[in-house]
């Protein structure tokens, strides 16, 4: 997959197959159009180009909103297009200016000169352009004098799959780790960085990778304990992960940390992912660290019945 910051380094492909949208998460309903895109490109022997928006263009329009959380990180996202076989991303900068762009425009300047699209693809819902009145009826009138294909995913496809990036973000807030997995079609992840912590961990016997994620606005689930597997230098480990604050410990801040099993060894500065697989608990304030300990045998034991 190549990557195009823009559309200046974008050349033009053969029988350009294309998608756009903001596509955070790369759900399941996302895939259906990229399974589509790519059956349409093979069909045609063209190219799949799939041009998404960065920022998100809701923290460009409501910047005052500041409790939007994503899905996905640039990266997850752009790793799971290229997994999904897209061809060529385009990621444009989202801007208020480009946000007043007219549908006009944006069929003529992006999709037609810029790209050469011969097949556009799009949910019966999109909207694209200024106040977002671009829709596909529109679109449909119009498709003969801008020289391109249409096609729609229909409505009945879009609810038949009843997901949408919304519903995952409020099932995550509410711990609801298994339906956010059937919905993303593979468990919600967190990537981070392996930080040092109190140390406090390892004099209980558990010690815990603390995962900074340095990208603020994704989506940490609601705080509690996790069964979860952890992805280290291309190993998977089962693990157990409590977000938080840590009230036995009188923490002050929320960290992420996981205990994993079956792993002795150094994990600081190490690139970590983890994937949730089941909600185990809320967290709790215990009287002592040996009431914690005793609480962390039983999550183990739930964990690695789960897992
Ligand atoms: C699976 C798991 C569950 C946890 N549950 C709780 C909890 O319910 N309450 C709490 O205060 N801390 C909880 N913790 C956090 C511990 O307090 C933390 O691991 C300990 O403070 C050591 O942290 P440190 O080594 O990073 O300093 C949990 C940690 C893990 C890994
Ligand atoms: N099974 C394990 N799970 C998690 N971390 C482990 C494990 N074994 C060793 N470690 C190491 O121990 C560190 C955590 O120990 P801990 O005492 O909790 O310190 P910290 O407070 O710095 O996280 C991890 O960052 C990692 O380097």
């Amino acid at each position: 997959m190549k990557i195009y910051e823009g559309l200046e380094g974008f050349t033009p492909v053969k029988n350009a197959v294309v998608t756009s949208g903001t596509f955070d998460g790369v759900h399941f309903g996302h895939q259906k159009i990229l399974q589509r895109i790519r059956e349409i490109a093979r069909a045609c022997d063209g190219e799949t180009v799939l041009i998404t928006f960065w920022p998100h263009p809701r923290l460009v329009l409501y910047p005052n909103e500041h409790n939007l959380r994503l899905l996905s990180t640039f990266e997850e996202k752009t790793k799971l297009l290229r997994q999904f076989g897209i061809d060529h991303l385009i990621t444009i900068p989202f801007t208020q200016e480009f946000s007043q762009m007219s549908s006009e425009q944006f069929i003529k300047k992006v999709l037609i000169d810029s790209i050469k699209t011969r097949t556009l693809v799009i949910g019966y819902d999109h909207r694209f352009g200024k106040n977002r009145e671009g829709s596909f009826d529109y679109l449909k009138a119009n498709s003969a004098l801008f020289g391109l294909d249409l096609e729609e995913i229909s409505r009945q496809d879009v609810e038949e799959i009843a997901v949408s990036s919304t519903k995952i973000r409020k099932a995550l807030e509410s711990g609801d780790v298994k339906t956010a997995e059937s919905c993303l079609g593979r468990p919600y992840e967190l990537n981070g960085l392996v930080i040092k912590g109190q140390q406090i961990g390892r004099s209980i016997g558990f010690p815990t990778a603390n995962i900074h994620i340095p990208n603020d606005y994704k989506l940490i689930p609601k705080d509690g304990v996790y069964a979860v597997e952890a992805s280290v230098d291309g190993t998977l480990y089962k693990a157990m992960l409590n977000i938080g604050n840590r009230p036995t410990v009188d923490g002050t801040k929320k960290t992420v940390e996981a205990n994993l099993f079956d792993f002795q060894g150094d994990l600081y500065d190490k690139q970590i992912t983890v994937y949730f697989h089941e909600f185990l608990r809320e967290e709790r304030k215990f009287d002592s660290l040996e009431a914690l300990k005793e609480q962390l045998v039983q999550d183990q034991r739930s964990a690695r019945s789960l897992l």
